[in-house]
């Protein structure tokens, strides 16, 4: 079941209608763990082609010297070690649906043999010379910018086009905050089932997970309540159950950057924290300058000594004893 209210994905819930009555090539680009894979086997259930067989291979998961064998099977005798005759994927996926994960790390030989099943519906077995006719559906998916690949040449640009057909792009959960409330609660759904106790997300924590960037997706979504339901029998989650990375990922990261005005931040910016966290600093730096004499400090930094003590009580800053 697809989760999520975000204009994206109600978009893609209605490509998938479109996708499962046709029987194109279809290509689903995203970052890991956005739900590639569940898209493509949505896609197949809703399909004619249901009831056979939906055939999931991670291309850039098995050694590119195995994957041919992998995807088209070899005869017997075909190398050292083949000792019987095996079928490959696209064999096992007749007339059903291939997912070809990670496409984008497909060796380049190995691409040729895809364009081919795709436009002939054939192909050999390794060591094989008969054609072997299939009848698949391919949807493909990658988190690489494949024409970027194609541009590098690392891609054929021929069969950039033939997956090309109709591409689905899923945009990372940091683009679409308002699902992760929605996916919270079926993944906390989910796993009382499992755990037989149910969890509760204090209002404080949503909002770390929705301040927070999530460069794992929704699968890290659904690790961390899985971590939680490990962890916490049960009850309410408070703000010091969250791992630190989630808590302060995005601020102690810029923390560092800091005294660097001009610093590129790649997954943007907390303009308060950064802004607060300057504060102090420029406050600091007058405190010291100024012996720790507020009044003194206050002047150098052109505001009243009562706001600097405002300031300071605001900011966290002990006061170094030293009264002016
Ligand atoms: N919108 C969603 N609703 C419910 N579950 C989701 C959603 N998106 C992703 N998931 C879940 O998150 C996990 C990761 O999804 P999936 O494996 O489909 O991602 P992926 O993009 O194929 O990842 P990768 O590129 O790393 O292979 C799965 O358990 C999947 O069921």
């Amino acid at each position: 079941m697809i989760i999520g209210q975000s204009i994206q994905i109600q978009r893609i819930l209605t490509f998938i209608d479109k996708l499962s009555k046709t029987d194109t090539t279809a290509l689903i680009m995203g970052e890991s763990g956005t739900g590639k894979e569940l898209v493509a086997k949505m896609i197949h259930q809703k399909s004619s082609r249901a009831e056979k067989p939906f055939i999931p291979v991670n291309c850039a998961a098995i050694p590119s010297e195995l994957l041919e064998s992998e995807l088209f099977g070899h005869e017997k005798g075909a190398f050292t070690g083949a000792q019987n005759c095996r079928y490959g994927r696209f064999e096992l996926a007749n007339e059903g649906t291939i997912f070809l994960d990670e496409i984008g790390d497909m060796p380049l030989h190995l691409q040729v043999k895809i364009l081919r099943v795709i436009q002939e519906k054939t192909f050999e077995r390794i060591g094989g010379t008969r054609p072997i006719q299939v009848n698949v559906r391919i949807i493909a998916a990658t988190n690489k910018d494949l024409e970027n690949e194609v541009k590098e040449g690392r891609f054929r640009e021929d069969l950039f086009w033939r997956l090309n057909v109709v591409p689905v792009v899923i945009p990372p959960l940091r683009e679409r905050k308002e699902d992760i409330p929605l996916l919270c609660e079926y993944f906390i759904n989910k796993f009382s089932h499992k755990f037989g106790y149910s969890l509760q997300i204090k209002p404080e924590v949503m909002q770390i997970f929705l301040n927070y960037t999530w460069p794992g997706n929704v699968r890290e979504l659904e690790n961390l309540i899985e971590r939680l339901y490990v962890l916490n029998e049960g009850g309410n989650i408070n703000i010091k159950d969250i791992p630190e990375r989630i808590r302060f990922g995005e601020n102690s990261f810029q923390k560092e950057l800091i005294p660097d005005d001009l610093n590129p931040f790649s997954s943007g910016i907390d303009l308060n924290e950064v802004l607060k966290e300057y504060e102090k600093k420029l406050i600091l730096h007058a405190l010291n300058l100024h012996g720790w004499i507020k009044s003194r400090a206050a002047k150098y930094l052109n505001i009243n000594r009562t706001t600097l003590i405002e300031k300071m009580k605001r900011l966290n800053i002990k006061d170094n004893e030293n009264e002016d």
